[in-house]
């Protein structure tokens, strides 16, 4: 299902527009009281806006004296706080949907039934939320938004409310479930804009500023917000003998996320800029991955420097240093470097076309 959306909400001078494609996942990144919710409310018809249109599979749900009321939309929304009906088990609270589209009793819990598993989650089918953590919960809100067989997808930071340990399994399931559907997902994190969406919308003081492709948007950001939360470095490569190998022929070291790559995959290691030390040779005797690269650009940015950098391959690459050791390291353009980063630093994932082939 495609979506269009065009809102103009006054009172919160919200003035956005967004496409997402059939089958498509679009993050939906920026600050603080940017209008990301809003965004969403209009899509799910909480909101009304001024002017605009919500368009669903050419269908228009809301428009000049249009208006399908919120449960008739076939939209799920899925905030922060799961909301699971607190004296249903979890199977009953999945089986909702279906029950509700008039899906007899026994083949509505097989449904549920096989949506926890989806998610992980099975063996808790008998628990009511009030037993369940914050990552299971919103694993069991997860099965029940989809339980409910929706032509779209809203997921208002997801994962905000979990402990930081719980959020790489919880985005792996989303990983799976995600593909091929329609999503709007609206995230402060861009490990998950990286990982689960094909493009990315940044929105700052109601108004998209940038837009593009998940890697384009990260790694060269035109935005102030976009550069100063993005910058993310990426080597990607096959996976072999443990490592990312990089078609210049230089290896990578990191964690691997579960599911790990098997050797052949295509992966991607990422790092932050921030996690890269600068060296004008090789430091010796430590298990730090180094990248020989060509400085290309320097940008100061506070008290610090951004440092970017070609290795001979051409994926390009970010350190950040501070200004002293700039100097120090009399860093210009053309300067032959070494970027070091320690293994810890690094996260290597398979790529979202790996995932969903399997
Ligand atoms: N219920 C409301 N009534 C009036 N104004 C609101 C309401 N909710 C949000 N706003 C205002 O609308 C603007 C956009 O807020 P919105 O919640 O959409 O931002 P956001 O990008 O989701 O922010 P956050 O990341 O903090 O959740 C802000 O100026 C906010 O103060």
């Amino acid at each position: 299902m495609s979506l269009r959306l065009d809102a103009r909400v006054t009172e919160r001078d919200v003035d956005v527009s967004l496409e997402v494609a059939d089958g498509e996942t679009v993050a939906v990144l920026g600050p603080n009281g940017a209008g990301k919710s809003t965004l969403l409310a209009v899509a799910a018809g909480l909101l009304r806006p001024d002017t605009g249109s919500v368009v669903l599979d050419g269908v228009e749900l809301t428009g000049p004296g249009v208006w399908v009321a919120p449960h008739a939309r076939r939209i799920a929304l899925l905030a922060q706080d799961p909301l699971l009906f607190p004296h249903l088990s979890s199977l009953d609270n999945v089986a909702f949907g279906p029950r509700s589209r008039g899906v007899r009793r026994r083949p509505a819990r097989e449904q549920a039934r096989s949506w926890l598993a989806e998610v992980g989650v099975a063996e808790l089918a008998d628990r009511p939320p009030g037993e369940l953590s914050g990552g299971q919960a919103q694993r069991v809100a997860v099965a029940r938004a989809l339980a409910a067989d929706p032509r779209l997808l809203l997921l208002d930071e997801p994962m905000a409310a979990l402990d930081v340990a719980v959020r790489p399994a919880l985005r792996q399931s989303l990983r799976r479930v995600l593909a091929d559907r329609t999503v709007v997902l609206v995230t402060h994190d861009v490990l998950d804009a990286l990982l689960l969406a094909d493009r990315v919308v940044v929105v700052d003081a109601g108004r998209v500023v940038e837009a593009g492709p998940t890697a384009e948007v990260l790694t060269r950001p035109r935005s102030a917000f976009a550069a100063r939360i993005a910058g993310l470095n990426m080597v990607r490569g096959s996976w072999h003998d443990g490592a990312v190998a990089a078609p210049d022929g230089h290896v990578v070291r990191g964690l691997a996320t579960d599911p790990a790559p098997v050797e052949g995959d295509e992966v991607v290691a990422v790092f932050r800029p921030h996690a890269v030390s600068v060296f004008r040779e090789p430091p010796g005797g430590s298990p730090r991955n180094s990248i020989r690269v060509t400085v290309t650009d320097l940008e100061p940015f506070g008290d610090q420097v951004r440092v970017r950098a070609t290795p001979s391959d051409g994926q390009d690459l970010a350190a950040d240093v501070t200004s002293l050791s700039a100097a120090e390291l009399d860093l210009v353009p053309g300067a032959s470097v070494v970027f070091s980063i320690k293994a810890t630093e690094v996260s290597i994932y398979r790529t979202r076309t790996e995932i969903q082939d399997r």
